[in-house]
């Protein structure tokens, strides 16, 4: 529901999951099967400096949570939003209508990330993420469990059937209004 309380035109999704499960793919994919606005919360944050400064250690930027829901909340406002990020115990539960947390097998993510040269910490971080399902506990900490999904996203055949589960919540989202 909006601040307002009506219910939006078009849901808002937040699309999450540990790094290298899938959700830029999937987002991207769907934004262009249903016409959503895919926000890539990794890319705002770098576009438009909502961050604090470099991580070494963790190889990565330290996200200045405040300025990046002030930056959002316009956009979420009027719904029709596929929101893209590893992390969700931040933004305000009011803006999603569905939380989707993407899983991959371990051994298929230790292959994604080292392809893409994670190692040492930085892999190890990631893997235990997965492992203990750090991202579907926070989504089930912080959103109503009732649109929390957790999808499978192993192979091309899990991303289709995703995108054409997630387009069916889309369309039927529509058909209630
Ligand atoms: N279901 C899948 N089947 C096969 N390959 C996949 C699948 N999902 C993702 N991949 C591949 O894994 C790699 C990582 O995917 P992607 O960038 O979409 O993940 P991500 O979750 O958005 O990562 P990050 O959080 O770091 O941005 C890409 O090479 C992508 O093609």
């Amino acid at each position: 529901m909006t601040d307002q309380g009506r219910k939006r035109a078009t849901p808002n999704i937040l699309v999450t999951g540990t790094p290298g499960t899938g959700k830029t793919s999937t987002c991207s994919l769907l934004a262009s099967a249903t016409g959503l606005r895919h926000i890539n919360v990794g890319e705002l944050v770098k576009e438009k400096s909502l961050h604090d400064g470099w991580d070494a250690e963790l190889d990565c930027y330290v996200v200045n949570d405040d300025l990046l829901c002030d930056e959002m909340e316009d956009m979420m406002r009027d719904g029709g939003n596929l929101v893209d990020y590893h992390n969700c115990d931040f933004f305000p539960e009011r803006w999603f209508d569905y939380v989707v947390v993407l899983q991959t097998d371990n051994s298929v993510l230790y292959d994604r990330l080292t392809n893409r040269g994670y190692m040492g910490r930085k892999l190890q971080n990631n893997m235990e993420c997965e492992i203990f399902q750090v991202l579907l506990e926070d989504a089930h900490e912080f959103y109503n469990v009732d649109i929390v999904r957790a999808l499978p996203s192993n192979t091309i055949e899990d991303m289709s059937n995703n995108v054409e589960i997630l387009s069916g919540l889309i369309r039927a989202w529509g058909n209630n209004t």
